[in-house]
């Protein structure tokens, strides 16, 4: 397997394979090396259980024809669920994956040079930040780079650079099909949470939704031994590991998103996986082109009194494909108070600018439990 150059420069440096970074010829990567990791390699705190084609658990949800009742158990069993029928074109999908591939192949320099909000450039974080400024730590680097795209500036937005303003004109029209696919399915569990619909349209914010576009780069280091060991279990909720002196690589390690809800589209190299509460079982989410993958954000978490779940998720690295997916996340509104029986009230402005001081000090997210009442 080689990596050509134009793939290497696209890569922040970080990522780069080791050998590249001592030369700029043309190097022809050894096998033996980087040919060592098969599925079992993998960092796995628990068992993970392949989805095969027979066998599907993460519930369908029809957009076309919604089914509450079914909708209901896949928000309070999984707070994951696939969303299809949902009305996108497959043009636009595979124009959006085609232009963000394109886009995210140009050099890593021009990248982080030349995009400023509303699209900005990121690598090595998820990004927590509202404005997609990276807080980057070695112990938690992510393999991980993309674009965070605020929706309502773009129809207003020109790229001089053709090849940016038609992905430009793409992600407006991406967005506006994921608005009213948020709206609906918003509405719906609203509605079988009882939640009062004044006050859910309160808590939203159309205004500061936003996207993100991910290229997961190849990883060829899956355990980095430069960094120094931690204990990064005690928020994630998996079993304690023998020490070792590696780090395990994410694409993006485990969390949950902090909006009311996120959907995802993935392409179709697979590697998100899924925290079923009620098994303790990670999953792999099986790839679907056609498909939305919802889930919900701690947000929704709170707003139904831990009725619903926000799903713990992660990305595992790939040495041999990189992938690209976009999600959209809705946010809450930022000053909108989110009273619930389970936690304080709090606004998200509060809430982000407590992940922000977690991300500082401990380097994860907390999150939601900071806010539960009588620290159960
Ligand atoms: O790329 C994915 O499959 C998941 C992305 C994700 O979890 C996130 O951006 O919060
Ligand atoms: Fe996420």
């Amino acid at each position: 397997m080689t990596q050509t150059d134009s793939e290497v420069e696209s890569y922040p440096p970080l990522f780069r394979p080791k050998k590249t970074l001592q030369t700029t010829d043309d190097i022809k990567l050894d096998h033996a090396t980087f040919d060592n990791s098969d599925e079992s390699n993998q960092p796995t705190n628990s068992k993970v259980l392949e989805f095969d084609s027979e066998f599907d658990p993460l519930p369908v949800i029809d957009f076309k024809s919604l089914n509450n009742t079914k909708l209901d158990e896949a928000c309070r069993e999984w707070g994951m669920f696939r969303l299809i029928n949902h009305g996108i074109p497959m043009t636009l999908l595979n124009q959006l994956h085609t232009q963000a591939r394109q886009v995210l192949s140009l050099p890593f320099e021009y990248k982080q040079a030349s995009f400023t909000p509303p699209m900005s450039y990121f690598w090595g974080t998820p990004g927590l930040t509202p404005s997609g400024v990276a807080i980057t730590r070695p112990q938690n680097l992510n393999w991980i780079e993309g674009f965070h795209v605020l929706l309502s500036p773009l129809p207003q937005l020109l790229y001089e650079d053709p090849l940016l303003d038609s992905f430009r004109s793409i992600l407006d029209e991406y967005g506006r099909h994921q608005r009213r696919v948020a709206t609906t399915m918003l509405e719906a569990m609203a509605i079988n949470l009882q939640l009062d619909p004044m006050r859910t349209k309160s808590y939203l914010s159309p205004g500061t939704g936003h996207l993100r576009v991910h290229r997961y780069p190849r990883c060829f280091d899956q355990y980095s031994d430069d960094v120094p060991p931690q204990n990064n279990d005690d928020h994630h909720h998996h079993q304690a590991q023998p020490q070792q002196h590696f780090q395990a690589r994410w694409g993006i390690d485990v969390h949950t998103d902090s909006s009311i809800l996120s959907i995802l589209h993935q392409d179709d190299v697979g590697g998100l996986q899924v925290y079923n509460t009620s098994d303790h079982q990670w999953f792999n989410v099986k790839p679907q082109f056609d498909s939305l993958i919802v889930n919900l954000g701690d947000m929704m978490q709170a707003m139904s009194d831990d009725n619903y779940i926000a799903a713990k998720h992660r990305v595992k690295v790939n040495k041999h494909k990189e992938r690209i997916s976009v999600g959209c996340f809705v946010l809450a509104h930022e000053d909108a108070v989110i009273e619930s029986s389970k936690y304080k009230p709090f606004t998200y402005a509060d809430f982000r600018a407590e992940v922000q001081q977690d991300l500082k000090t401990v380097g994860y997210k907390i999150g939601l439990p900071k806010f539960r009442l009588n620290n159960e």
